[in-house]
């Protein structure tokens, strides 16, 4: 079985780097492979021959452009190298890379890159520190400008490895070489734009020095949940596959209850159960067939509905309504213990009220799934929470503050688990930025923790099998095609 793909932030590569020479491996030769990374990647674009300029920092990724450069004009590529800064301020492994190249350095304010066919962008890797100013912001709006294909080394200069955020300016990659394990940038918008097709080379460092250095983040993929997934055994019961509850709107609101109920049927829950207001219980009844049905008249209602111990897994949130009796259903349901996803508007009741929230979720398996909207709405007046620049830090302070897994939606959506791990998603299309789509994740991740799956493997697993479905499906999908497209992607899965 594969293992899960570890993300790497600056500090834990750093750290990982060190490890590995302290381990005997000279920092050099870490350099050195990674600069042949690179040129190996300038050969699959490029046929011999061609114009190649190298545009190098200061740092140590400016070393790798050195080695990359050094190596390919040994192989008949006709290359111009340009710094940023002067030869004699190099410092660390990038002295000895650049006495590899014998060709001359210029400088890169009077680079001639209009004349490369490809550009190889080795300005800044991990150490950017700042903003772009000055002659380095020159030389990537002039990477740019040319129009020619940039190949970046590590991460595409002026992106920060960590958020993915723009630092001033950033070059636009066609396609970038990383080292060891991708960084957070290469998931997260708008780095992973930035970066194109992203490559990781193995330099000589061991998975399990990756682990080692790790702090528990990952690509989100199966390698992480598949092997938690509910399979029904020979003698399997519905009620061993879980009971989901799914409490619906008013009479005018009562689809999203509605396919979040389905797409928890579709990923195989045993039985599911819409929690219906009285004055929507036709509108219910007219459409639904294998989802049962049942009155629920606001919290008193979902309290004694939930005597019956068979419910094990409840979708509170979508179209329920921004008011205190939503509240009071959430208070109900933290109190019955199930697990228990809340969306939409089961956070939005919450707007500043985040504090009665501080640990509440401690004692059950819950998921919170908010798109940016509803996050900053639910933990207003909570900087720490709201300010790091960071969308992973965002989501792992809230669910350390709820005691929740937290799933903060968008195209890059981040999980995180109370206990630090978190996951970036990154198999999704824009095409599920449709109505109801949040209603399916909701139904989707609901369904499997009734059928028994750990909250932070549910949220993962949802969001890849939703963000699958909406990728497969493709044009023209609308929310109802999701549950409809998730036995594709389980038979798949379950192979
Ligand atoms: N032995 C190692 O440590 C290895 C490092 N590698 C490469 O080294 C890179 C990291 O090297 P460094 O830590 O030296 O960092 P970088 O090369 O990314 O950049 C750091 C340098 O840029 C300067 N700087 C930072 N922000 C700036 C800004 N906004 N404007 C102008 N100057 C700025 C810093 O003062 C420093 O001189 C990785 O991305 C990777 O490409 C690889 O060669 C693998 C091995
Ligand atoms: N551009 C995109 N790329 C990938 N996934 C997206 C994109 N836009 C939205 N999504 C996903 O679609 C879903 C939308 O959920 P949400 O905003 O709650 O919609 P709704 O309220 O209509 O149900 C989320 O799972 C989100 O991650
Ligand atoms: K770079």
């Amino acid at each position: 079985m594969p293992a899960p793909e570890i993300i790497l932030t600056a500090s834990e590569m750093r750290r990982a780097d060190a490890a590995t020479i302290a381990a005997g491996t000279p920092g050099i030769d870490l350099m050195r492979r990674a600069g042949r990374a690179v040129a190996e990647a300038v050969q699959a674009m490029s046929p011999k021959g061609s114009r190649i300029a190298v545009v190098s920092g200061p740092g140590q990724n400016g070393g790798d452009g050195f080695v990359a450069a050094t190596l390919l004009a040994e192989q008949g590529y006709r290359v111009s190298l340009f710094l940023l800064g002067s030869r004699k301020r190099l410092t660390g492994d990038a002295i000895e890379a650049a006495k590899g190249w014998a060709g001359k350095i210029g400088s890169v304010d009077d680079a001639a890159l209009d004349e490369a066919d490809l550009i190889v962008d080795a300005l800044f890797g991990t150490g950017l520190t700042r903003d772009l100013e000055g002659m380095a912001r020159l030389a990537v709006d002039r990477m740019n400008g040319t129009g020619k294909p940039i190949l970046a080394v590590d991460l595409p200069s002026g992106i920060d490895s960590d958020t993915g955020e723009v630092r001033g300016v950033a070059v636009k990659a066609v396609r970038t070489v990383t080292f060891a394990a991708r960084k957070p940038c290469h998931l997260l918008l708008p780095g992973r734009a930035y970066s194109g097709a992203v490559e990781v080379a193995d330099i000589g460092i061991l998975r399990e020095t990756l682990e080692a250095e790790s702090g528990g983040l990952f690509a989100n993929g199966p390698a992480l949940w598949r092997h938690a997934l509910p399979k029904p055994g020979l003698s399997s019961h519905k009620y061993e596959r879980g009971h989901t509850l799914v409490a619906s709107g008013g009479a005018t609101r009562t689809g999203a209850a509605r396919l979040a109920a389905r797409a928890a049927l579709r990923i195989g829950s045993g039985l599911v159960t819409v929690a219906s207001p009285p004055e929507a219980l036709g509108v219910n009844a007219a459409q639904l067939t294998a989802v049962m049905l049942r009155g629920c008249d606001g919290p008193e209602g979902l309290h004694a509905i939930l005597q019956d111990p068979r419910f094990n897994a409840l979708v509170l949130g979508p179209a329920l309504g921004v008011h205190a009796a939503t509240r009071a259903m959430v208070s109900v349901a933290v109190h019955a213990r199930r697990s228990l996803v809340l969306d939409a508007d089961a956070l939005t009741s919450f707007e500043g009220l985040a504090s009665e929230l501080h640990g509440a979720f401690r004692h059950a398996p819950t998921v919170l799934t908010p798109h940016g909207g509803e996050f900053n709405r639910l933990f207003k007046g909570h900087p720490d929470i709201l300010d790091p620049e960071s969308k992973i830090e965002r989501t792992r302070r809230a669910a350390a503050y709820t005691g929740a897994v937290v799933l903060l939606k968008g195209a890059d959506t981040v999980i995180a688990a109370p206990d630090g791990r978190a996951a970036i998603n990154e198999n999704g299309t824009p095409y599920l930025a449709t109505a109801g789509s949040g209603d399916t994740l909701c139904g989707l991740i609901a369904g499997l923790m009734a059928q028994g799956l750990p909250a932070f493997e549910a949220a993962c697993a949802g969001a890849w099998i939703h963000a699958e479905a909406g990728a497969q499906f493709g044009p023209g999908l609308i929310s109802e095609d999701l549950a409809e497209q998730v036995p594709a992607v389980l038979r798949e899965l379950l192979r």
